[in-house]
């Protein structure tokens, strides 16, 4: 994987869990973006778990789906014109809606690659269940199926006494992962040792179908209690298998093979409200944390502000983009509507001999991938993009985020600046401001203990010379615009005709 030594991070709970701490606390973990939080987890569960005898599912890390619903709640999908956040929120309808098929999943397969980099070497297998595929494909990886042999006639109830887990290690959404608790024979976290919550923040700001309480229910420690909840959501599909916790407060389990529940949640911006945290049941709870502050920037971040009037922000864009040639960037705007909108605009400008491209949510998920995959490979330098990214992803070589949209909150300043100087590395977040905004922008900052934001300054006879570009790019935009809205009214129409004709068929029926 490239790793000659662990990060601080990694060394952190590495000590508290395989190290002298024994798993003995559950961990609170408030990292910068970037510092390999990722890994930190990943190794000591791994660790832990090479050296079991049967398998079955015993780690599960739960990530959110993307901040979509937070950012696009009022949008419609395009295909199907339902509220995109009815989508997320609602799996089955996510899934009918097959032109809009899965959302964005940026840092979930980048988890699992994390744990598939390392699982495999001591023979364990690792899952997804993000909606990524259907139901059917997923299910079909997570659970094994005896052999059946053709002719012989076998009772429903041994096949199903016979299912069990393909995997050691789930990386699921929270959607996914009821709809397998409710509805997957064979799927069961009567094992389960470990519950990662990544995103913490984000994960419990949404209830997502009551995950958490289900989850904490059919793990609970108290034998009796556990047992017969989890028979009235699913059938125990291990027979005599049966995983035995010890009570959280129980002293001296050191070294012991009985287990309860270990947590571990992360995020770059962790809450430590009690009142939140105390959804999560924690034992014990030790809070590993890099400073003093709740926010932490990446330490090699470099902040600047630019400051112009808001009409000249595009103008500002292209010179600052032109300056910085052919490093990868990354330009966030406020809304998929303005992401769209401004990467179109940047293609019109003729001056910029680099590749950009739009990375929003309203896209599909293939072209996504393809985007990505072109940005990680340097054939694309800027993607304009949407807060719905700013969690999680991690591209190699990224030296720049620009906030053309000015952040609302530290947070969203936090995750955004994250995608850049990472692992370490150096790397830059200019930030577009109104002079009114200036001060504003300077409380925001000080939030992250961050003093230091110089003024990054560009010559007025570069923005000069560039008006006339613009004059011309803007128009070419005006057209762009005005044959999309075309183009959408006439798919609405005809959508909107076909959508008669089914409803007369079934009248017929
Ligand atoms: N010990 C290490 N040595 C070198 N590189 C590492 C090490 N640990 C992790 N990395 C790399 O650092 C990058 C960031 O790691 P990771 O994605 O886990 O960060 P994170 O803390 O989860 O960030 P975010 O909060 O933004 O999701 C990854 O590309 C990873 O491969």
């Amino acid at each position: 994987m490239g790793i000659s030594s662990l990060f601080p991070v990694q060394v952190a709970v590495w000590q508290e869990t395989i190290g002298p701490g024994l798993f003995e606390r559950d961990l609170c973990i408030n990292s910068p973006t970037g510092s390999g939080k990722t890994l930190s987890y990943a190794l000591p569960i791994v660790q832990t778990l090479s050296n079991r005898a049967v398998r079955c599912l015993r780690a599960l890390v739960v990530l959110p789906t993307r901040d979509l619903a937070l950012q696009v709640n009022s949008a419609r999908c395009k295909y199907c014109c339902k509220n995109i956040f009815g989508l997320i929120a609602d799996h089955s309808i996510a899934e009918m809606c097959v032109q809009f098929d899965s959302l964005l999943f940026i840092s979930l397969p980048q988890v699992k690659d994390v744990f598939a980099a390392i699982a495999p070497a001591v023979g364990l297998s690792v899952g997804l269940a993000v909606g990524q595929s259907s139901i059917a494909d997923e299910i079909s990886e997570l659970i094994k199926r005896p052999k059946l042999e053709a002719g012989i006639c076998y009772d429903p109830e041994d096949v199903l006494q016979e299912l069990q887990s393909a995997v050691d290690i789930l990386v699921a959404t929270p959607g996914r992962l009821m709809d397998h608790i409710n509805a997957t024979r064979g799927f069961t976290l009567e094992h389960l040792c470990y519950l990662v919550v990544d995103e913490t923040d984000r994960l419990l700001r949404e209830a997502y179908q009551a995950w958490l309480p289900t989850v904490l229910q059919l793990t609970r420690s108290d034998n009796e209690n556990r047992f017969s909840d989890a028979s009235t959501f699913l059938p125990s599909a291990f027979g005599s298998l049966k995983t035995i916790r010890r009570c959280g407060v129980e002293r001296g389990f050191k070294d012991k093979p009985y287990p309860r529940l270990v947590k571990m949640v992360l995020s770059a911006t962790l809450t430590q409200d009690p009142n939140k945290l105390a959804q999560l049941d924690l034992h014990h709870p030790l809070f590993l944390t890099t400073g003093e502050t709740r926010y932490k920037l990446p330490e090699r971040l470099e902040s600047y502000k630019l400051i112009c009037e808001s009409k000249l922000k595009p103008l500002y864009l292209v010179a600052l983009l032109q300056s910085l040639g052919e490093e990868k960037c990354i330009v966030f705007t406020s809304s998929v509507e303005s992401t769209h909108r401004l990467c179109t605009l940047l293609n019109h400008f003729g001056e910029l001999r680099i590749k950009i491209k739009e990375y929003s949510g309203l896209q599909r998920q293939s072209v996504r991938s393809k985007t990505l995959k072109a940005f990680r490979e340097g054939k694309i330098q800027v993607l304009v993009s949407s807060d719905a990214m700013t969690r999680g992803m991690d591209v190699e070589g990224v030296n720049n985020v620009v906030n053309y949209d000015k952040p609302a909150y530290i947070k969203t300043y936090i995750h955004r600046a994250g995608r850049t100087a990472r692992a370490g590395q150096l790397g830059r977040c200019f930030t577009l401001l109104h002079k009114d905004e200036v001060k504003r922008f300077k409380k925001l900052l000080q939030k992250a203990d961050n003093d230091s934001c110089p003024i990054h300054s560009i010559p007025s006879s570069l923005i000069e010379s560039l008006r006339p570009v613009y004059k011309s790019a803007l128009d070419k935009l005006k057209e762009t615009v005005e044959s999309e809205a075309h183009r959408k009214h006439t798919i609405g129409f005809k959508l909107s005709r076909m959508g008669k004709g089914r409803v007369t068929g079934r009248a017929k029926q």
